[in-house]
């Protein structure tokens, strides 16, 4: 993989940064930094060459949009007083005000566009759409890092268009997210656990068929978890639930009871009334989460507590452990104690740990947990779990 060395010397030229600035926000407040502070070490180092920053980055999933709630803007603040220099921020991410603000950059300045999303093109469908957008990118820059680990798995506009235009390399945060995970790939310590819980079911269950030949046991808890009780029959209230992926995840249970590969669901669940902090809750069997007093109308938004001292025996019998996704609505107290205790007992394990994902990370500095209490805190979720099912990751292959 190309790293910055390649583009040559950097000096009075425009290098756009492709970063994942996707932080978690409260009512426009950063509830975890992480991923700003993580993309800090390529941005010093650009700006020390004297290159001419242009970064970018997506937050959340808007929809090819403007919405305010999106908006990059609280992240250059943030930067900014994390390098203690400006970060220039304009409003949109290409057009007439763009154009100007990368023109009037002087060398080792730092310029954050909007986000990529608010454009159809960036995660577009139609690679004509998305090359007609990476084009108008690729206009504002001489070359091209890519920086953002989180979504080296997306073929999206920004990440793979972006860098077949232009002379482009790694940044240092991928190369160090690489050189970590590969602990995980190549003869990872046995027994060899991993976690999995979070909100974006579709996206990562998928991982699971290639996960099953590289690990010994899967603790599954999370959004994910409905769906394997629905797949045993049990009812699940009005939990997240993916009904289109029922037989793929029958085809899971079958296929790791054959190769002897632990899949552990949880045995208890807090069922609430509704979605909301304080709603009404209760902890029933995980096998009858319509017995609750809200019936059908229930929702799991956490693993009961036999459940995560199940799971936290398994962490810390494990040599390597690897999590990504909370266990529940970890935002909300009344549903974190899930998360807490498998958080805790990561820090606890002599084995070596690893939490991926940008919530996850966020969970556990949330409970104070320091970063060091852990192996490696990645700043990819999704991208890290495909990454460790052996999966060719698109933004990493443009770059070879
Ligand atoms: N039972 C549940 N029902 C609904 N949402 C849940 C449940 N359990 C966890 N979540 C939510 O999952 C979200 C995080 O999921 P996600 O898959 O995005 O994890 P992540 O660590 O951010 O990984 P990535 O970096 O891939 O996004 C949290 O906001 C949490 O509230
Ligand atoms: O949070 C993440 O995993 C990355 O920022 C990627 O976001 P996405 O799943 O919306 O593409």
């Amino acid at each position: 993989m190309r790293t910055i060395e390649a583009l040559g010397t950097l000096a009075g030229r425009t290098v756009i940064v492709r970063c994942d600035l996707n932080v978690p926000l409260s009512d426009g407040v950063i509830t975890d930094d992480g991923r700003i502070r993580a993309s800090l070490t390529t941005i010093r180092e650009l700006r020390d060459a004297g290159a001419k920053l242009v970064l970018i980055s997506h937050l959340g999933r808007p929809k090819g949009e403007p919405e305010d709630r999106f908006s990059l803007r609280p992240v250059a603040t943030r930067m900014a007083e994390l390098l203690g220099s400006p970060v220039q921020f304009c409003p949109e991410t290409v057009g007439d005000e763009a154009a100007a603000a990368v023109a009037s950059l002087g060398d080792g300045d730092i310029l954050l566009l909007e986000n990529l999303r608010f454009n159809a093109g960036e995660t577009s469908k139609d690679a004509a759409e998305r090359r007609a957008f990476a084009k108008q990118l690729a206009a504002y820059a001489d070359a091209f890092v890519s920086d953002g680990f989180g979504v080296v798995h997306r073929s999206q506009a920004s990440v793979t268009d972006l860098a077949e235009m232009l002379p482009s390399a790694a940044g240092r945060l991928v190369d160090a997210e690489l050189k970590v995970l590969r602990r995980l790939t190549e003869d990872p310590a046995r027994p060899y656990t991993v976690v999995l819980g979070g909100s974006k079911v579709s996206d990562k269950l998928g991982v699971i068929a290639h996960l099953l030949d590289k690990v010994d046991t899967l603790l599954i808890g999370g959004g994910m978890l409905f769906t394997f009780l629905k797949a045993q029959g049990h009812s699940v209230g009005a939990s997240l639930l993916e009904e289109d992926q029922l037989d793929t995840v029958r085809g899971y249970l079958a296929e790791a009871e054959k190769r002897g590969v632990r899949i552990l669901l949880p045995t208890d669940i807090v069922v609430a009334e509704r979605f909301a902090p304080d709603a009404a809750h209760e902890t029933v069997a995980a096998d009858a989460i319509e017995s609750s007093s809200f019936g059908a109308a229930g929702i799991g938004l956490d693993i009961g507590p036999e459940s995560a001292t199940a799971f936290a025996e398994i962490i810390a019998e494990s040599a390597t452990v690897f999590w990504n996704g909370p266990m529940g609505v970890f935002e909300m107290d009344a549903f974190a104690s899930g998360t807490r205790t498998v958080a805790e007992a990561l820090t606890q394990t002599e084995g070596f740990t690893v939490v991926g994902g940008g919530d996850s990370a966020a969970a556990v500095r949330a409970f104070g947990f320091a970063d060091e209490q852990f192996g490696h805190i990645s700043t990819g979720g999704g991208a890290s779990l495909e990454f460790l099912e052996g999966a060719q990751l698109p933004g990493l292959e443009v770059l070879a």
